[in-house]
């Protein structure tokens, strides 16, 4: 469970009355995520999500958030809307973090995404990359693309051993790897950066919203593409899912064709997608902060990802109809 912060309901409602969302009915912390503190509220006016920011948040990164979720909200796609209090203010303080009401959005993520998820998926995240063309009111540097691993790499440093023998050396081969093929002049724009199952709801297996945006950036659109593939294509087992990793990219290039240069980068991508997350689990996994109520992703399972796409051949082993080599 991942509520980090404490709220009691005095503070709650205090704050609450800065709102026009009536007064508080009841509240809850909810059990998943990782990163933030986040409650479910009850008011008179219906459900509201509060989220508190913490530790990987920058707070001077906040009006970027909160300014794409207002202009995607504009553009059509389904995510959490900010709400401004009578001030017209959308970012507050409390319980000494930054605080944000963001409406509530219906549906429910799939554990065990099917191919046709994958497809809905992919037709989402090219429909965010379309939308978020014309966002210009702020911008935010990708503080975890490959600049910002090699400094979790030395965070986790030879404690990276404890959790699997030789991970150290196999981290810092994949990072000089990276750091000399990582691919430039790529078509850029805001990407979500974190569009797990988790984050992405349906309601009988229609698509109806996206959420958690706070890893969101400007970075490569074809490096949102490989973090979707390695969330939403691999099997229980281990196994990368051609089939969904075909629907997710046919679907997504239906709205958005991909440049022979974005295909022909997919194999490097997916590997720093996984590096990426297999870095930020492995830092999380060995510093818990104590008391806090949150269950660590298991870091192993992205060694897994990586170890796949080190094997990959060509862009056609992630279900690409394409003649180019890797
Ligand atoms: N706007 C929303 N509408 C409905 N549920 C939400 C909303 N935002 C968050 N949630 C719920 O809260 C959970 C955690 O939110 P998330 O933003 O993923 O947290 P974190 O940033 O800590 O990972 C989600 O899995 C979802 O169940
Ligand atoms: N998706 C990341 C961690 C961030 O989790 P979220 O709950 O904020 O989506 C991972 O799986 O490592």
């Amino acid at each position: 469970m991942a509520v980090y912060t404490d709220v009691t309901p005095e503070e709650l409602e205090a704050f609450l009355s800065t709102y026009e969302i009536g007064r508080l009915r009841a509240f809850k912390g909810i059990a998943e995520g990782v990163e933030n503190s986040n409650y479910l509220l009850q008011t008179e006016a219906g459900s509201f999500i509060l989220t508190l920011y913490e530790k990987r948040v920058n707070p001077a990164d906040l009006p970027f958030f909160i300014g794409l979720m207002e202009h995607l909200a504009s553009r059509g796609i389904d995510c959490p809307q900010p709400v401004r209090n009578r001030a017209g203010v959308a970012l507050g303080t409390l319980a000494g973090r930054p605080a944000l009401i963001a409406t509530f959005l219906m549906g429910t993520s799939v554990r065990r995404p099917t191919a046709a998820n994958c497809a809905a998926l992919g037709t989402a995240l090219a429909g965010l990359h379309k939308a978020g063309g014309d966002f210009s009111a702020f911008s935010r540097v990708n503080a975890l693309s490959v600049p910002g691993w090699r400094p979790l790499y030395e965070t986790a440093g030879e404690r990276a051993d404890t959790v699997a023998p030789g991970l150290r050396t196999l981290i810092a081969n994949e990072l000089a790897f990276l750091e000399a093929r990582w691919p430039a002049g790529l078509p850029a724009g805001i990407i979500h950066a974190d569009l797990f199952p988790d984050n992405v709801f349906f309601i009988d297996g229609r698509l109806t919203g996206l959420i958690d945006f706070y890893f969101a950036c400007n970075d490569l659109l074809a490096y949102d593409i490989a973090i979707c593939l390695n969330a939403w294509c691999f099997e229980p087992d281990g196994a990368y899912n051609q089939t969904k990793g075909r629907a997710l990219i046919a679907a997504y290039q239906a709205e958005r064709p991909l440049s022979e240069a974005e295909i022909a980068a997919l194999p490097v991508l997916a590997r720093g997608a996984a590096l990426r997350f297999l870095l930020t689990r492995l830092v999380d996994w060995l510093n818990v902060p104590p008391g806090a109520l949150v269950r660590p992703h298991d870091p192993l399972e992205y060694l897994r990802k990586l170890r796949f796409h080190r094997s990959v051949e060509s862009p056609r082993d992630y279900g690409l109809a394409t003649e180019h080599a890797a």
